[in-house]
């Protein structure tokens, strides 16, 4: 690939999510610590949860998409609307957005990114969020944005993640993974996976290790990157302490381990779990909420992830789209349950996706994995 090519986006998309990394630790550590009211966490109509941090962290990143790219150039494709926010009785719910938001912005310039001259009103705030609201598609340019993956595991106090992707002509070009609460990996000090744009040597200090990091790259380079979040008054500077990540090497199923959704109803544990021990899998499964699961797979703490939803549940691209690329440039194998790629092509679901998702480190494990499928299908309940 041109080595300039969506350097732009990528830049952006990192600095972002970094932002909103930020944003979402302050919230968490307020809900967690009843800074903040009940009125922090609502249910949608699908009964899954919504918090100030999913709308604040959306605002947040489209306001800086606009401003920084102009907003009749960009295209966002988002989790979150402003149904329940624009109802007159949320008003007070808007205004604790509007501050986490101009919070969070007024920083814009910690990350090198540029903020608001002003604070921003309800009413932009309430723009910015409705005007992620593209459907994608196989034309264009689009940002595929899910503002806090794993809500649930964010009110817990557990893992959660913040996804950017930037998909062109219905292709995963960038993909950015913000994870706060995962760590970088600590066994990587060697020159070579140092950063790979100054060849200054960085290593980042042991507590910069300890919380939390942004995963990225670019489709088509071979490569995966993850930086340490920035602290305290550090500002943020390009490559920040950035280290490449890879997949693990194991490809004996006796020695890996396979990650999957904590919450049965968005996936079949007991299938998995017979497909673990067709495959010859001993390991117990990590559960863990997310796409930091892909996170897992990139920097190679587990070598599997699989999903098997409930027939006739569609998955959406937000769910998906940074976190596949990613483990895909460090090495690793995505398709669906069929053995085919994810098509990022057909609007905001997953269409045609052949009866669930199957990340592998490499191969042979994807290969045994998929070949288990086919062979237990027909006689599971699925
Ligand atoms: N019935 C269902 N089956 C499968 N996935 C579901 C689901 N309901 C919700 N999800 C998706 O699963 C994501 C959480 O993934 P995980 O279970 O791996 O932590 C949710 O993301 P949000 O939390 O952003 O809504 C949501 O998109
Ligand atoms: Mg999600």
């Amino acid at each position: 690939m041109d080595s300039e090519k969506y350097w732009e986006e990528l830049n952006v998309g990192v600095k972002v999510v970094h932002m909103a990394c930020a944003l979402c630790q302050k919230v968490q550590k307020g809900l967690l610590s009843n800074t903040f009211d009940d009125d922090q966490v609502k249910s949608k109509d699908d009964d899954s949860l919504v918090t100030i941090a999913d709308w604040s962290v959306q605002a947040t990143i489209s306001w800086i998409l606009s401003n920084t790219f102009g907003s009749e150039n960009v295209s966002i494709v988002a989790e979150e609307d402003v149904q329940t926010l624009s109802k007159p009785e949320s008003a007070g719910l808007l205004g604790k957005v509007a501050s986490t938001v101009n919070e969070c912005l007024a920083e814009a310039s910690r990350y090198g990114l540029k903020g608001p001259d002003k604070s921003l009103g309800p009413s932009e705030i309430l723009e910015a969020i409705s005007c992620c609201n593209s459907n994608g598609g196989p034309l264009g340019r689009h940002w595929v944005l899910d503002p806090v993956d794993g809500t649930l595991g964010f009110v817990r106090g557990d893992q959660y993640a913040v996804a950017l992707a930037f998909i062109d002509n219905g292709e995963v070009v960038v993909g950015v993974l913000g994870c706060p609460n995962y760590h970088m990996k600590r066994d990587r000090h060697n020159k070579q996976q140092q950063n790979h744009i100054s060849s200054e040597v960085s290593v980042p200090s042991p507590d910069m290790l300890e919380e939390g990091c942004v995963m990225y790259t670019r489709k088509g380079t071979g490569e995966a990157w993850v930086q340490p979040l920035v602290y305290g008054d550090r500002k943020y500077e390009w490559p920040n302490f950035a280290k490449q990540v890879h997949v693990s090497p194991i490809d004996d199923p006796a020695l890996a381990t396979f990650c999957e959704p904590v919450e049965r109803a968005n996936s079949n544990h007991s299938y998995a779990a017979g497909l673990a021990s067709s495959v010859g899998l001993r390991n117990k499964p990590l559960r863990v909420y997310s796409m930091v699961k892909y996170a897992a797979i990139a920097q190679g703490d587990a070598e599997i992830f699989m999903k098997f939803a409930r027939a006739g549940y569609k998955e959406k691209i937000w769910d998906h789209a940074a976190g596949v690329l990613i483990v895909q440039e460090a090495g690793g194998v995505v398709t669906d349950a069929g053995g085919r790629s994810l098509d990022f092509s057909k609007g905001i679901y997953l269409e045609s996706l052949d009866r669930g998702i199957v990340v592998c480190s490499g191969i042979k494990l994807h290969e045994k994995l998929i070949g288990a499928v086919y062979a237990s299908w027909e006689s599971s309940s699925l």
